[in-house]
């Protein structure tokens, strides 16, 4: 591996095939590590696609000169679980993986985080359960340590996973969706610290359907549309009606309550 990686993800041209049809088409997309930068797009357009291509979860198609379609943190070849043990992992799919394995804790599901594993079997260790715990404590989710995972609510169960994510002090905190579940003074609480993860110098990558989730130090938006593409710039270039118009064709607005919260809605 590159031992100083200037980049989280660098795509040439990667195409990642899904049945008949391409989810990623010839896509080019640099994420340099430090830019805090939120994926949107309609439901379709590649964002968990994108997502998996980041952990190794899909492939992308080879390229016939031998170039390599994906790098992250700068390398082509990685071991999966090296790979995920360097990234905090926020998804549905990773929740409902947890969810069909049911005698696993939260204490143990966090603890998995440094292997880059579902789980961690010595998570029972004192030490290692004293990290877990303390990681569980700032998502104000200490008292479900011993639960097992899949009997976990909705919000209790994304706690857990944010938890995780932050367990192993990751590069790069990829949140899908992050405040899915969340009442609304979790949500805000979420947001806060979400926030002052960025600014502590770890690389937020968010995919969402939700602007209030974009916190401010995410200053940097790609929107996808139908696999592609559509724009990749600064939150204020891309964050316009038509562009926005454009990758739901259907003509939505953007909306900014008093205290900032930014919200999407239809036009009209
Ligand atoms: N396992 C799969 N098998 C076949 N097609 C798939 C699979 N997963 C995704 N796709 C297709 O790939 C395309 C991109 O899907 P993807 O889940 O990346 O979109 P998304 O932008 O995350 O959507 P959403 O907002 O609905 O979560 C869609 O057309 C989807 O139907």
């Amino acid at each position: 591996m590159n031992r100083s990686p200037a980049h989280l993800l660098e795509l040439d041209r990667a195409t990642v095939r899904r049945g008949t049809r391409a989810a990623l088409d010839a896509l080019d997309l640099t994420i340099p590590l430090g830019r805090h930068t939120a994926i949107l797009g309609a439901n379709g357009s590649g964002k968990s696609t994108l997502m998996q291509l980041l952990t190794r979860e899909v492939h992308p198609l080879a390229h016939a000169d031998g170039r390599a379609p994906v790098r992250v943190l700068g390398a082509h070849r990685w071991d999966v679980r090296s790979l995920r043990g360097q990234l905090g992992i926020v998804t549905q799919r990773l929740h409902e993986d947890l969810r069909t394995l049911p005698s696993l804790t939260a204490g143990a599901v966090v603890a998995g985080a440094r292997l880059g594993a579902i789980a961690d079997a010595n998570a029972a260790d004192p030490a290692l359960h004293a990290r877990a715990l303390a990681a569980l404590q700032q998502m104000q989710a200490a008292h479900l340590a011993r639960r097992r995972y899949a009997t976990l609510s909705a919000g209790e169960a994304r706690r857990v996973l944010l938890a995780r994510a932050l367990f192993h002090a990751p590069a790069a905190l990829l949140l899908d969706e992050p405040s899915s579940g969340l009442d609304v003074v979790a949500r805000a609480q979420l947001m806060t610290r979400i926030g002052a993860i960025a600014r502590a110098g770890t690389t937020l990558v968010l995919v969402t359907h939700h602007l209030e989730e974009l916190v401010p130090e995410i200053g940097h938006v790609v929107l996808l549309r139908a696999g592609r593409v559509l724009a990749d710039g600064p939150r204020e270039q891309v964050l316009t009606d038509a562009l926005l118009s454009q990758a739901y064709d259907a003509p939505v607005r953007i909306r900014t309550d008093a205290d900032g919260t930014l919200a999407l809605t239809m036009a009209g």
